[in-house]
């Protein structure tokens, strides 16, 4: 609790120090001026009512101003609340979206319970402030209330207990309505976010396509018709039952001030109050009621924005346990990280990096080998996904030679890309160990051994930027590197996809711009292969299936190329997944997975002459392109 309400006043701070302050001010001020409201008025009837005419009427300007200066000072907080507000929203975002791809490994970005706190936390960043200025209004009413208790007790103790006996119900109530409502939006969730899937699988252009062809439309829409109503039904149900706890919070209020105003008249007939007691009475009972219900509501923002504080801690404390570059760095780390990330140039890249590494260096571990002497070793690897009972990977003893271009190949869902993601780090093996030249994977910050390698998946990204920075991002110390570029571009055989474009490098690629020129599948792919081109001379070369929509020639001939650099440069492995036999007989090692086993592994020559699966498979596919 108190670590979140630190967390909370951080953030705050960190925004704008200086508004912060004027705010705090600003809520001070109106506390005293709405205090002296009663207080005036009660002298103006007093000295009105023993017939000093001159002495009321200054009274009265002095009540008038005092509640003047109280709404002047409600507008001018709002005005600066809600910059305030809009500012450390982003702020948290940025951190929210740091955070998560600071996680080296992927597997949470897989978790329903992960995905479901993540999207609740987006949703909530930009009333974090307001939770902030709330804790502000309750300490504001909390004075309020106090000046007025003491101004209260004054005329007759029995008058505080009444009013002050239904402030407590109302404020306990308020809170449980509040939390009736945020366990309901914790609890739709999950189906919120199968709502926007489906919503926005009818709306994207990527999908379009099959969509309209299968003419999927209607039921998909009807499908996130449904949820949106489970959505909104689950919520509704809530907001009613939080609106009815406060009308009967609201109530029990009432109760206390009407029969504090009758009290207060029977001891005003009694003689033994004043005609000012009673209007002070009224006047203070009814800032009361509205600085009381003021206060509960404000507590049920505080303590939703403490929710949402404890999420933010616990995504830091994810991250920080999760990346061991963070784990040594504190609180600020995030943030310069979400600097480095938003930074275009190349010079801060660099700087930022340097930074970065000196970080690292810090927080220990072991660094990956300037080059392999020996290559990459997996005994007895085996992997379940989180969330999963069947092991995909089982029993993996392999070695990767280094200077090898080594062929996965096997039916489909045999764990080839599966084994290449543990490879690259994004998954720690369930069992086993990965060795590189003999020291544990494990062992080595993440984001050290991601320096040194180079990878394409089967899902590449078509980053929507120009075609230079598409492919600079390969490498984003040198994004703007032009001469980095342009040999990456060549070494994917890419060159002429840029070429042809009408502003060459400086194209702007994609629907996200007005007039962004549309890529074919191949295109994007050749630009894929160029990114994963920009690290001159990576440890690991993973080229999971990235030329599917090129011919078979086209494949050989990229795959060729690539193998010949890896051999000159530091005797890098490179990885081949493909279905291609042309392709696959040109590699040293072929590894022969099926069902999450190594079946075979050899040359190709060396496959065929066993007969086994490896020579099926070939010989299934020749006939297939015979036939
Ligand atoms: N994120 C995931 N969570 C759970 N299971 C997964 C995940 N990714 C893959 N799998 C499962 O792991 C198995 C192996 O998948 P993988 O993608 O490694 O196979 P593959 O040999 O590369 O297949 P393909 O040739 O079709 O690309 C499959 O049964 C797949 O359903």
């Amino acid at each position: 609790m108190t670590a979140t309400l630190r967390t909370l006043l951080t953030l705050a701070w960190r925004t704008d120090r200086r508004a912060f302050l004027a705010l705090v001010a600003f809520l001070a001020l109106g506390a005293v001026s709405q205090g002296l409201v009663g207080v005036f008025l009660r002298a103006l009837t007093d000295t009105a009512t023993a017939g000093h005419g001159v002495q009321a009427s200054l009274w009265g300007l002095a009540a008038g101003a005092a509640l003047a200066t109280g709404v002047a000072l409600g507008r001018a907080e709002l005005a600066l609340m809600e910059e305030l507000a809009e500012r450390m929203g982003l702020s948290v975002q940025e951190e929210i979206l740091t955070l998560t791809s600071g996680v080296p490994t992927i597997e949470h970005l897989e978790r329903p319970a992960y995905l479901d706190k993540l999207a609740t936390l987006r949703d909530e960043s930009r009333q974090l402030y307001f939770a902030v200025w709330a804790l502000a209004l309750v300490a504001e009413h909390a004075v309020q209330i106090g000046l007025g208790v003491v101004l209260i007790a004054a005329v007759h103790p029995l008058v505080t207990l009444l009013l002050g006996g239904a402030v407590l119900p109302s404020l306990l109530v308020r809170g449980r309505a509040a939390r009736h409502v945020d366990a309901a939006t914790e609890g739709t969730a999950e189906t919120a976010r199968l709502e926007q899937h489906l919503s926005e699988s009818v709306t994207t252009p990527r999908t379009a396509k099959e969509i309209r062809l299968s003419r999927a439309a209607p039921a998909l829409e009807a499908m996130a018709a449904q949820r949106w109503e489970e959505v909104s039904a689950g919520l509704s149900r809530a907001r009613v039952r939080a609106a009815l706890l406060t009308f009967a919070g609201s109530g029990t209020f009432l109760a206390g001030y009407v029969s504090a105003l009758g009290c207060t008249a029977w001891l005003a007939a009694q003689g033994r109050a004043t005609a000012g007691d009673v209007v002070l009475v009224a006047t203070v009972g009814v800032q009361f009621v509205t600085q009381a219900s003021r206060l509960a509501f404000h507590v049920g923002s505080v303590a939703a924005g403490l929710r949402a504080a404890a999420r933010l801690t616990w995504l830091r404390a994810y991250a920080r346990t999760h990346d061991s570059a963070l784990a040594e760095s504190g609180d600020d780390a995030p943030r310069a990280r979400a600097r480095a990330a938003t930074r275009s140039h190349g010079r801060d890249h660099g700087r930022e990096r340097g930074r970065e590494r000196g970080r690292e260096r810090a927080a220990g571990g072991v660094e990956p080998p300037e080059s392999f002497a020996q290559g990459i070793t997996l005994r007895n690897v085996s992997f379940t996904y989180p969330g999963t009972t069947l092991p995909v990977l089982r029993g993996i003893d392999l070695s990767l030679p280094a200077g090898a271009t080594v062929a996965l190949v096997g039916s489909h869902r045999s764990g080839k890309t599966t084994l290449a993601k543990l490879l690259c780090g994004l998954y720690q093996p369930s069992g086993g160990e990965i060795l590189l030249d003999g020291v544990p994977l494990r062992d080595m910050p993440a984001v050290r051994w991601r320096r040194r390698i180079s990878a394409v998946f089967q899902d590449w990204v078509p980053f929507e930027l120009t075609a230079a920075e598409t492919v600079g991002i390969g490498d984003l110390p040198r994004m703007d590197d032009r001469a980095a570029v342009k040999q990456a571009l060549e070494r994917a055989g890419a060159t002429e996809v840029v070429a042809g474009l009408p502003r060459g490098p400086d194209t702007e690629l994609g629907d996200s711009f007005e007039g962004g020129v549309k890529l074919s599948g191949g295109q994007w792919q050749r630009l894929a292969l160029a990114r994963a081109s920009m690290r001159e001379e990576p440890l690991l070369l993973v080229l999971d299936e990235p030329t599917a929509s090129l011919d078979a020639p086209a494949e050989s001939a990229v795959f060729a190329r690539y193998a010949q650099a890896a051999r000159r440069h530091r005797a890098a492995i490179t990885l081949l997944i493909t279905h291609r036999f042309p392709t696959v007989r040109m590699a040293d090692l072929i590894v022969v997975l099926d069902g999450g086993r190594i079946v075979e592994q050899g040359g190709h020559g060396e496959l065929m002459a066993r007969a086994g699966v490896y020579a099926e498979l070939h010989a299934i596919q020749r006939a297939a392109a015979d036939g």
